[in-house]
């Protein structure tokens, strides 16, 4: 360990193989690591040596490693000898042999003889786990080693926690074929960035993700409409597959809100939406991250017809407060609008966060002010809704849970001041015969906006959006986010 000049405390460690040294930074602070010899990755993406990589936003994250260099102030800093990193690696390797299968089968090459009986099938994955079990993290790891093999792969990530944000803001659940290393650097990118919110031309923001609105952080607010969502992205994926013969032998992994584990929504609702997810990405590999109960019980269900495995817990997975997930979901609505703005320690010029230059990353919104007609609002179900077990027996409801309700944004208590909305791409089909009721449901998100004022008197609002495009004539959908500056 080293201490390098006045003005900033920096250290240097030296990990032995299969180590990782685990970082946790308080909120204003930020992190520069840079790889003096040796390799090491973050959750499986590669670090370059010599090359210092910014952190911050409170991220909380490990890099593994043989020899490295540390310059900044975590508030949790630590060596760990015991990872589950071997386990990890197993999987991706099993997984691995799987695509190179799947890829053998579509150019109908050779199959040696101890092969004859094993499955063509490329891996589509599904993380089940408790909160803070690492799921997501497992997820990017998977993901990062499959695009790193060499092979060309470019799997799936489908994000279906509504917390999480992915891609989009949070509330959003998406999927985007990944072609780089998804880097950590800020819990507010927790998936990279993607091309609409970043400028394209920069290889790790090169996603295009399709991301559907679904409004709220808990999966259990509105089941009907989570599961809905869920059949969509699937259908949109193996739409996709039935073009892209050789993408879909990179295979999928669908990540998982905790609550589709464990937590006080009832089980019959859980295992719908996990049924629901086993269908519509037609899973074949369940992992189960250290949730002996859950593993039973998935054992039980699906054990007949696809592989159900249990995966360590990585000991450095932090506990993540409530408090702590809503400021990340501030984080994430502002990395949205201003692009990723880490401020790199003292003493330290030039860095890049997760791959990137760090000027490349930082973005300009606009505020436009547009008349209330201008844009159609909508919120899907009623504002404060009982799940439909908790209703009284015979009693039906008033606004069912797929409903999409319009809001005027002159009525008091609108709920729109500081909302975020989700501006909905046009229907595709301008045939009117086509239209169907529910059609707002199924229509992906084109952006984000928030409304930061509204004037009631003259029936304006102003609304901050991440580019000057027109939103006028569009359709948007309220959720239960707020954001402000
Ligand atoms: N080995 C590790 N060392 C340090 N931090 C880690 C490690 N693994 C995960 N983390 C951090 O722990 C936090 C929780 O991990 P993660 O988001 O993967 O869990 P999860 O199960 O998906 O959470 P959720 O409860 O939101 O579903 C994240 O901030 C992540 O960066």
């Amino acid at each position: 360990m080293a201490s390098e000049g006045a003005s900033i405390e920096s250290k240097e460690w030296t990990l032995d193989p299969e180590t990782e040294y685990r970082f946790e930074l308080d909120p204003g602070t930020s992190l520069a690591v840079k790889l003096i010899r040796g390799h090491a990755e973050v959750f499986g993406a590669e670090l370059a040596a010599n090359k210092p990589y910014l952190f911050g936003s409170e991220c909380k994250a490990a890099i593994f490693t043989w020899r490295g260099y540390v310059t900044g102030q975590p508030s949790t800093e630590y060596v760990s000898e015991e990872t589950p990193m071997a386990a990890y690696a197993n999987l991706h390797i099993a997984f691995e042999q799987m695509r190179v299968r799947a890829l053998r089968d579509l150019r109908g090459s050779p199959v040696p003889e101890y092969e004859r009986e094993k499955s063509s099938d490329p891996p589509r994955v599904l993380l089940l786990g408790p909160e803070n079990s690492g799921k997501t993290t497992v997820c990017k790891l998977l993901i990062n080693y499959a695009v790193r093999a060499g092979q060309g792969w470019s799997p799936l990530l489908i994000n279906t926690d509504p917390a999480e944000g992915g891609w989009a803001a949070p509330g959003a659940l998406s999927a985007a074929p990944v072609h780089t290393p998804l880097p950590t650097c800020s819990p507010g990118n927790p998936l990279g960035a993607a091309a609409t919110s970043a400028p394209t031309a920069l290889s790790s923001n090169a996603l295009l993700p399709l991301a559907y609105w679904y409004g709220h952080a808990e999966s259990k607010r509105n089941p009907l409409l989570m599961e809905r969502i869920i059949r969509n992205l699937g259908e949109n994926v193996n739409d996709k597959y039935q073009v892209d013969l050789q993408g879909r032998t990179a295979g999928l992994i669908v990540d998982t809100p905790s609550s589709f584990a464990s937590g006080p929504g009832s089980s019959d609702e859980r295992q719908r939406l996990i049924k629901a997810c086993v269908d519509a990405f037609k899973i074949n590999v369940i992992l189960v991250v250290g949730h002996e109960k859950l593993n039973v019980e998935m054992q039980r269900t699906y054990a007949s017809r696809l592989t159900v495995v249990k995966i360590p817990k990585s000991g450095g997975v932090v506990e993540l407060d409530h408090l702590y997930r809503e400021r990340v979901h501030n984080y994430q609505l502002h990395t949205y609008m201003y692009g990723q703005i880490i401020p790199p320690p003292p003493g330290i010029s030039s860095a890049s966060l997760g791959g990137e230059t760090l000027s490349d990353l930082v973005l300009s919104p606009s505020s436009t002010i547009i008349n209330f007609d201008d844009l159609s609002i909508f919120r899907i179900g009623a504002e404060t809704m009982a799940p439909s077990s908790a209703l009284p027996i015979g009693a039906a409801r008033a606004v069912s849970e797929t409903q999409a309700v319009s809001i005027d944004p002159a009525q008091p208590g609108s709920g729109l001041l500081n909302a975020v909305l989700a501006v909905l791409a046009p229907p595709v089909n301008t045939d009117e015969s086509e239209r169907y009721d529910e059609e707002i449901l199924d229509l992906p998100i084109s952006g984000f906006i928030i409304v930061t004022n509204l004037d009631i008197p003259h029936r304006k609002m102003t609304i901050l959006a991440p580019n000057q495009g027109s939103v006028v004539g569009r359709t948007a959908v309220i959720g239960s986010f707020e954001w402000q500056e």
